[in-house]
């Protein structure tokens, strides 16, 4: 994996706000098919730097590249475009909408033919087929014909992702993924992210690190806007520095 060339490098990456530095200097790469969690402590500015990487936030200095292409200037959309979907805390689902019809909508977008004519291509048997395979995969075949509102929480976040997945991205950022669940919908859940996920690049942000280590092939730590260290599990926990300023205290208090 190290071998590969990074399919998302972060280079160089500077955000302030006003006087305020909130990143700095942040060098990062995600290899594919690589699980890449960001952990940190409050205010550390993890999502400073996952809205940098979605498009949310151009920043003030430093260069953001999805394989070859410099990204960082980029509006959201030309970045799905390109292969990055990003999976927020709170999911963006259409409370009225099916969960098949999510799926339509999404399984659409690598056609090239846009959101609004996924009426017409629902008629085709190829797109259904596909949606069909995601409802499998996602767990939710018997919710299908169900509203996102009618969805558990724990549902509605892995219809979010299914979206993202089902829009063939290849890069995904997920913000806390099992954020709001329980622990036994996690325990569900993150078999199901992980096999649903193979192959893919994934950077997320994760408070619980029972779930960052157990899914995570590397794991960077973000201290006060600079990149503390970025290493695989084992080298983290064993990590004086990480321990000192972080995780000592929330490993315990999360495992
Ligand atoms: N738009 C903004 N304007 C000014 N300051 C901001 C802005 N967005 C974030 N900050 C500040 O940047 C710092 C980093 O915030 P950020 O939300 O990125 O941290 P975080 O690591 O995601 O924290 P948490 O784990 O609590 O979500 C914080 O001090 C925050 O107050």
């Amino acid at each position: 994996m190290a071998m590969s060339a990074p399919v998302l490098t972060v280079a160089g990456l500077h955000q302030r706000f006003g006087a305020t530095e909130v990143l700095r200097n942040v060098n990062l790469q995600a290899h594919a098919g690589e699980r890449l969690a960001l952990i940190g402590p409050n205010g550390a500015g993890k999502s400073t730097l996952f809205n940098a990487i979605s498009g949310l936030l151009r920043p003030s200095a430093g260069d953001i590249r999805l394989h070859d292409r410099a990204i960082a200037a980029m509006p959201v959309h030309r970045r799905h475009q390109l292969g990055l979907a990003r999976s927020f805390q709170i999911s963006q689902l259409f409370a009225h909408l099916t969960v098949r019809d999510h799926l339509r909508c999404a399984a659409c977008w690598p056609d090239g033919q846009g959101y609004r004519f996924w009426r017409l291509l629902g008629r085709q048997s190829a797109l259904n087929a596909r949606v069909d395979g995601w409802l499998e995969r996602l767990a939710l075949a018997a919710r299908a014909d169900d509203t996102a509102a009618e969805l558990s929480y724990a549902e509605q976040r892995t219809l979010d992702i299914g979206m993202a997945l089902a829009s063939e991205a290849q890069v995904l950022l997920l913000d806390e993924p099992t954020a709001g669940m329980s622990r036994s919908e996690t325990a569900r859940f993150v078999p199901l992210l992980r096999d649903l996920t193979k192959g893919k690049t994934l950077l997320m942000v994760e408070h619980d690190m029972g779930v960052v280590f157990e899914l995570a092939d590397r794991i960077a730590v973000l201290v006060q806007g600079e990149l503390l260290a970025c290493d695989t599990p084992q080298a983290i926990r064993a990590n004086p520095a990480v321990q000192r300023a972080y995780l000592g205290q929330a490993h315990g208090d999360h495992t």
